[in-house]
């Protein structure tokens, strides 16, 4: 086990765990295995965490099985009193998460504090979302019968999440699901799992009891198969690239899970004449370099229209330039490295490929001079639609811009694409904002708009993008069943 307190100063260094959370108890791998977590900014260890197998997430599974009744049992007001400590920990603690997430991931330390506040706002909502898991009656359809309809918790959870957002894709799948009565195994990304560990140290600190929070760490072959496997395990909540959420789907399919994909994104953003263009560009550097590029819902392919083509290329270009690259530890700095060297190789792939088919780099288009995982903040002109940054989500710190003439056009390229996630467009036409925002295929449409996230509103795709919505009120369904109760012999 590393010694990461010279590296990694906390205020309270017990929220970094280089162990996995089972049955309320802190253990290892019964290997005595570890995978090491390295830094993106620096290549450094952070720490170690057991690398777990499949009967340790069995183990994992079977504890919450058997915490599930009295979870399940409670008021939930009970559970939402515990759900608002865990809250309130966790923003009280916001600078040893933002420092323990900034090391695994690499964002800047203000974008990780705003990732806690978020992520602790998911735990808030769904804390009061479990009191009103409201039920139907139903006029009856015969004399004497009553149809009565309850919704109740679905049973244990599997939620498996990725790198890039490491506590808030964690509290945007716990949240409802504890909220609902269910219990869970959280299996966090490899590359970022102490952000997951210190959440389980605020959860039990909060009064969760044993066995309802359980987190594991390990390959992700083995752990994910039991996960999906395992028929104790009536939910796989799952956000990550489409090709590994077709995998797990296949995996739950033989036990016939519920399930919920957050999956890849391709987002068009689109700029037409008649946009406030200083809002657009501000927009658009919301939605494109937050975290560096590296999320779901980042704009892929800005498309813009030819009237305003040039001007906005030059704003976005001034505005990029601003930006500082450089570790998120480092004062001013607003674009961190990417997660590790296959990210930057696929950047560069997407670059070269862009250039090669005739795109003009307008600013950055090569690794950053600090070298390692950093990437220049980039905009490519002139990107032909035939480009693989067109067709793939790019991950990164790239803006490519493509041309467009009409509406029609540009909603014909928006719809291109086997994904859906977001979609974002500035236009101040009224009739227009309808036409485009019904036409688009995406389940989030930002409308003058480039930041879309928040736990009160409903987060998912259509498409190759996923199944199912996360926060706000739809968030809860997902971990619960409708029951429908037939009364007969009533009378009248
Ligand atoms: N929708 C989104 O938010 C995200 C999209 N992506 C997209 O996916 C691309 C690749 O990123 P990547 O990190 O590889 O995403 P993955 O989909 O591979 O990883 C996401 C999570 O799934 C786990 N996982 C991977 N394979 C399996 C498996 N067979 N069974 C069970 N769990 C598994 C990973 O574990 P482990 O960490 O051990 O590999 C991680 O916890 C990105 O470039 C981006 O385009 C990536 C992350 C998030
Ligand atoms: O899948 C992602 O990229 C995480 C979602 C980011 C967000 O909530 O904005």
């Amino acid at each position: 086990m590393l010694d990461a307190t010279a590296t990694l100063p906390l205020k309270d260094p017990e929220l970094f765990r280089q162990a996995n959370f089972i049955d309320g108890k802190w253990v290892k791998a019964d290997s005595g295995k570890t995978l090491t977590v390295r830094n993106p900014a620096t290549g450094e260890p952070v720490g170690e965490v057991p690398a777990m197998g499949a009967a340790e997430t069995r183990r994992a599974i079977e504890a919450a099985h058997a915490a599930q009744p009295a979870w399940r049992a409670m008021l939930a007001k009970d559970r939402a009193a515990i759900l608002r400590k865990l809250n309130d920990l966790m923003l009280a603690n916001a600078d040893d998460l933002a420092a323990i997430m900034t090391a695994e991931q690499g964002k800047p330390l203000a974008e990780s504090k705003g990732e806690v506040a978020y992520a602790a706002s998911f735990i808030e909502w769904f804390a009061e979302e479990g009191k009103r898991v409201y039920g139907d009656t139903i006029p009856q359809n015969a004399k004497g019968r009553r149809i009565i309809v309850q919704k109740e918790p679905i049973g244990v959870f599997a939620a498996i999440t990725p790198w890039n957002f490491p506590a808030a894709m964690i509290t945007r799948k716990t949240g409802p699901g504890w909220a609902a009565g269910c219990t869970g195994v959280i299996r966090p990304a490899s590359q970022t799992p102490f952000s997951a560990l210190a959440i389980a140290v605020l959860a039990e600190r909060a009064g969760m009891p044993p066995g309802v929070c359980n987190v594991i760490t390990g390959p992700s072959g083995e752990t994910g198969k039991e996960l999906t496997g395992n028929p104790l395990v009536r939910k796989l909540t799952f956000t990550g690239s489409t090709d590994v959420g077709r995998t797990l789907l296949a995996q739950c399919a033989p036990t016939i899970k519920k399930t919920s994909m957050e999956l890849g994104g391709n987002a068009p953003f689109i700029v037409f004449d008649d946009a406030d263009l200083d809002a657009a560009v501000q927009g658009a550097m919301q939605s494109k370099y937050r975290n560096t590029g590296q999320t779901c819902v980042c704009a892929n392919r800005i498309l813009v229209q030819d009237g305003v083509y040039d001007a906005f290329a030059a704003k976005l270009k001034t505005a990029v330039e601003a930006l500082k690259v450089g570790p998120g530890t480092e004062e001013g700095v607003t674009q961190g490295p990417l997660i590790n060297a296959d990210a930057v190789a696929k950047v560069e792939e997407h670059v070269a490929d862009a250039t090669k088919r005739g795109a003009k780099v307008v600013t950055g288009g090569k690794r950053h001079s600090r070298g390692g995982n950093f990437y220049e903040p980039t905009v490519l002109a002139d990107v032909p639609p035939e480009a693989m940054m067109f067709r793939e989500e790019t991950f990164g710190p790239v803006a490519p811009l493509f041309r467009f003439k009409t509406e029609e056009e540009a909603v014909r390229l928006a719809n291109d694409t086997p994904f859906g996630l977001a979609a974002y467009f500035y236009a101040r036409d009224v009739g227009r904002i309808f036409r485009v925002a019904e036409a688009l295929e995406a389940g989030i449409i930002g409308i003058n708009e480039g930041l879309i996230s928040t736990e009160v509103a409903p987060f998912g795709g259509v498409k190759e993008s996923g199944l199912g919505r996360e926060g706000s009120h739809y968030g809860i369904d997902e971990y619960l069943e409708v029951k429908y109760l037939a009364l007969g012999g009533i009378g009248t």
